[in-house]
């Protein structure tokens, strides 16, 4: 990884290309399978409706894609797109659903026209691109007027005690699980990445920055991560 305190694109890439084969069993695992929650409501609070055309960005290996996918119907259509090959390919062996179109790209540069999609979803993506302000601009660009966007990821609690807890859970139980298979700065990784990332109320502005005419970040589990909800 460069010396930089941020890792840069390729290092990012890389680094969910190395732990694509475990990423699902051990994000089951380390939320005691309360992630699937989490995702549920993700895709709850961008309204998909049947027939949509929704777009999951940063997709890797499927989840929220496969939920919008269930929501849109078989008149919709969901885009999963990533920049990952080997999380895509994991992605393609899991959901078959037939109104799922999988995409490998870049969340910096989106590769549809303007007003595309009624729908989307970032899931602990944003946190994961090297130019936060350009994905949310990419994000507003591919909107249909009035169409929402959920976007859950971490963040630092305002608590102490809350922020403790993460610290704790990530240094103690997150990595020392990793080291399982030699993913250890892997999965070290994402306390820097969480300490670098906007609080709710930052990301709030960055979306009305973003030239979007609604932000609302909801907190979950006593603010160690949350859902940023904007609307075009
Ligand atoms: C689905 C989850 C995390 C996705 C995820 C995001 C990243 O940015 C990564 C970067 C590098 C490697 C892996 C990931 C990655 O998996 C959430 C569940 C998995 C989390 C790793 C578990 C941590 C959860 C909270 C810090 C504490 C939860 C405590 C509660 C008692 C379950
Ligand atoms: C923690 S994973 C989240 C995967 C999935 N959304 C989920 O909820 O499990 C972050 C994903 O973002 C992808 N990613 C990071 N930067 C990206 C970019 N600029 N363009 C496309 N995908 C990117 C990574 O390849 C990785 O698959």
């Amino acid at each position: 990884m460069s010396n930089q305190s941020s890792p840069n694109s390729t290092e990012i890439q890389a680094i969910f290309d190395q732990i694509a084969p475990e990423y699902d069993r051990l994000n089951q695992e380390l939320s005691l399978g309360l992630h699937r929650v989490w995702k549920l409501m993700t895709v709850k609070w961008c309204q998909p409706e049947k027939g949509d055309f929704a777009l999951d960005i940063c997709c890797g290996s499927g989840d929220l894609t496969n939920l919008l996918s269930k929501q849109v119907g078989k008149t919709g259509k969901v885009i999963g797109l990533d920049f990952s090959p080997q999380q895509l390919k994991i992605a393609r062996q899991r959901f078959s659903a037939t109104n799922i179109n999988w995409m490998e790209g870049d969340a910096l540069n989106l590769p549809f026209a303007d007003s595309s999609f009624d729908c989307a979803t970032i899931g602990y993506g944003l946190r994961n691109v090297v130019d936060i302000t350009q994905c949310l601009g990419e994000l507003y660009r591919v909107l249909k007027p009035g169409a929402k966007a959920a976007i859950l990821d971490f963040h630092q609690p305002t608590q102490t005690i809350a922020k403790l807890f993460q610290n704790w859970y990530l240094d103690h139980i997150v990595v020392p699980a990793a080291e399982r298979y030699g993913l250890t700065d892997q999965y070290a990784y994402i306390s820097p990445s969480i300490d670098r990332f906007p609080q709710g109320r930052e990301q709030v502005k960055l979306g009305y920055r973003s030239g979007f005419s609604g932000a609302v970040h909801y907190p979950l589990l006593a603010g160690l991560m949350g859902v940023l909800v904007l609307k075009k």
